[in-house]
């Protein structure tokens, strides 16, 4: 078991050393965390995917749909969603999906955005895990949570791989939130 908790550590403690900070980007005064090197290390990206999987089914939350968010949330939840066996569907900046659409605008930590939905991805009542790479201030995530209460689903958690504690971002999140690194 302590084998396993220090395994679990060694893993979490990789992964963050793959992903570097840049100052002044895309704004001055913004340090951003950049989790694209994960990618160029199939272990490490492995091993990000894995411990989002191991963390699902270890909470033992059902989970009927993973909800990604665009773009760099496409990079894990669909992944994570074949991993639970279970749907995938994708919220994205508006304009880019086809159909009947729910909307909702938002605040980040450098800019304002729209993200919408389709409007029959999901059924009312579904158990719907949100996944996405970092939470900041918790905007993109919150109006992500907005869409999904407007569609009557189910939020079981939102999932992050890194959330940056100083910014407070889960206050602005009323569900639990899980985050696999701390910055
Ligand atoms: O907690 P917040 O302050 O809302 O910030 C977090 C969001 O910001 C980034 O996305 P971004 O909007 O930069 O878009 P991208 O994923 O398309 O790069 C990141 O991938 C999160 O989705
Ligand atoms: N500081 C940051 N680093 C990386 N992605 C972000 N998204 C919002 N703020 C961010």
């Amino acid at each position: 078991m302590a084998e396993n908790v220090e395994s679990k550590q060694a893993r979490i403690d990789r992964l963050k050393a793959n992903i570097p900070t840049v100052p002044d980007f895309p704004k001055p005064g913004i340090l951003f965390w950049d989790i694209m090197p994960i990618m160029q290390n199939p272990e490490v990206f492995s091993d990000s995917v894995a411990l989002l999987e191991e963390h699902v089914k270890e909470s033992g939350i059902k989970v009927d749909v993973v909800v990604g968010l665009e773009a760099r949330g496409f990079l894990f939840g669909p992944l994570l969603a074949l991993r639970l066996n279970c749907a995938f569907v994708p919220v994205r900046k508006a304009g880019k999906l086809p159909g009947e659409t729910v909307k909702c605008s938002y605040t980040l930590e450098y800019g304002k955005d729209t993200v919408e939905v389709q409007k029959n991805s999901i059924k009312p009542n579904q158990n719907v895990l949100i996944v996405d790479d970092l939470i900041a201030t918790g905007g993109t995530m919150a109006s992500a949570c907005q869409l999904m209460e407007s569609m009557q689903a189910n939020i079981v958690e939102c999932l992050a791989v890194v959330e940056l504690d100083d910014l407070k971002g889960r206050d602005k999140i009323k569900y639990p939130v899980h985050s696999l690194i701390h910055c």
